[in-house]
């Protein structure tokens, strides 16, 4: 591969006095956001790596510290002022226009899966270049920039622009698509009502956030938990952003409940369609064994065990997450990046014909009797545009309304928690005393 030195645009960079990164790193001092509260005494606010330079195709450029011109000015800075040399046929100029994918939490477990999926082109395409906008907190930025070093190690072609940050304001700027990942876990003794409240105010933040800077139309998914009423709060927050944009991941709970019917039905999970989980991302939650089909055919015609249906296939796919945990010690965070992937990639791909994908949408205008104004899990099609409907060929009986009520019962409880977060009123929270998160036992 020649390299050529290029007189390409990049804005001057400055190198990050502490770390001495090899990729362009600006620092400026913002006010911080009320919930970034630290003992910390933080001086830098911000810190970017940034792929500011236009790069011809069929040119690779050489980071300036080894190529400063005559005049001694470097034009771009580090391993990001890199391109491939691409052959004629593969020039940069038949990429689409790059868009910006803002990602909270992208210092945990989850985000270190999801981004070098983002930025390896499998979820958005191989001719699709990409920013990627970091969101960490005083407690995480030296560990974002250490995840930031391993994007650029990683030579990805299509990762245009890195920025790291504390200030949700920036990294949401003109985002696209809002990854929602980062949350207070559960720890012990934390009443599930303080987690709503936690967690509630991070999404309360964030919302704002995304109200004030994010594209008109852009698509959040709340990964954090608990992710069904985290996603409501973050949406009445939003008012800017259509509430049909927000989703809370429940594709996690699908891709269990598809592999568990796979195993008892003993074929490849392939074979699973039109499954849907139902309400909360919780161990209410319903995995719809009346719809799904195995081999195009209504699960309850191959897998002929209705006991195993109603209790052990519920309670598996209910209390999975838990399960893991116990075994590996950690909450899912390579499964639940791929579920990432698989949700966003259902939203930009046409929905194969007669199928469905879940997720934890907003319920007003829902065709299924469910309470209005919460985010409850329903099965969604797209046409690859970004949206979805929902599906109207679904059957119920006496057992699926019976579970669906309670799952809903759930969320309205969880709504009333956080009222004071929604913008209306005063929270009265009496949670039912068995709601878990799927990682709890
Ligand atoms: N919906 C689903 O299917 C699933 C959801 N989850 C949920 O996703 C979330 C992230 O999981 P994972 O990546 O494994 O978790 P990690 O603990 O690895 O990372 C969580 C991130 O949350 C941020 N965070 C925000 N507020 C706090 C706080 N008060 N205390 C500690 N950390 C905080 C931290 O980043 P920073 O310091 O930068 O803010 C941290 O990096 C969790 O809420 C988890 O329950 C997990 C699996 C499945
Ligand atoms: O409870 C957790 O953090 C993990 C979780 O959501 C899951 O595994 O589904």
């Amino acid at each position: 591969m020649a390299l050529t030195q290029l007189n390409s645009t990049c804005s001057k960079p400055q190198l990050h006095s502490s770390s001495q990164l090899s990729f362009l790193s600006r620092t400026r001092t913002r006010t911080l956001p009320r919930h970034y509260h630290s003992t910390f005494a933080p001086l830098h606010r911000t810190q970017h790596a940034r792929i500011s330079c236009s790069v011809a195709p069929n040119q690779v450029q050489v980071p300036a510290a080894q190529t400063q011109d005559p005049k001694g000015k470097p034009d771009c800075y580090g391993v990001f002022c890199l391109t491939y040399d691409l052959k004629a046929e593969e020039e940069t100029k038949s990429w689409k226009k790059l868009i910006n994918i803002a990602v909270s939490g992208a210092a945990g477990m989850i985000s270190n899966h999801l981004l070098f999926k983002l930025a390896s082109g499998e979820v958005f395409g191989p001719d699709q270049p990409i920013a990627l906008k970091l969101l960490g907190s005083e407690r995480s930025i030296q560990a974002l920039e250490g995840v930031a070093m391993e994007l650029e190690d990683s030579l990805f072609p299509l990762l245009r622009e890195v920025v790291i940050s504390i200030d949700p304001y920036e990294v949401f700027q003109d985002a696209e698509w809002a990854l929602l990942i980062g949350a207070k876990p559960r720890g012990p003794g934390v009443e599930r009502a303080a987690l709503l409240d936690i967690n509630g105010q991070i999404f309360a933040e964030q919302g704002k956030a995304l109200n004030a800077v994010a594209s008109r139309n852009a698509k959040v998914i709340v990964v954090g938990n608990p992710c069904n009423t985290n996603a409501l709060i973050c949406l009445k927050n939003a008012p800017n952003i259509p509430a049909k944009n927000f989703h809370a991941l429940t594709r996690l709970d699908e891709n269990r409940a598809k592999c568990q019917l796979a195993l008892k039905a003993g074929v490849f999970y392939d074979k699973v369609s039109n499954m849907t989980i139902w309400g909360n991302h919780s161990t209410t939650q319903v995995p719809d064994f009346l719809n799904a089909r195995i081999d195009g055919l209504p699960v309850k015609e191959v897998i002929k065990d209705n006991k195993w249906l109603e209790e052990e296939f519920t309670e598996k796919v209910q209390k999975r997450g838990g399960v893991l945990i116990q075994k590996w010690g950690r909450s899912s965070a390579a499964s639940t990046s791929v579920s990432i992937v698989d949700a966003i990639r259902s939203l930009i791909t046409p929905t194969p014909e007669g199928d469905w994908f879940s997720s934890g949408v907003y319920t007003n205008g829902n065709p299924y009797g469910i309470a209005e104004d919460i985010v409850f899990s329903m099965p969604c099609r797209s046409k690859a545009n970004g949206d979805y409907e929902l599906v109207n060929d679904v059957i119920f009986d006496d057992y699926l309304r019976q579970k669906l009520a309670k799952t809903e019962a759930e969320l309205l409880a969880e709504k009333k928690c956080v009222a004071h977060l929604t913008g209306e009123g005063i929270a009265v929270c009496d949670l039912p005393g068995d709601t878990m998160l799927p990682g709890e036992m």
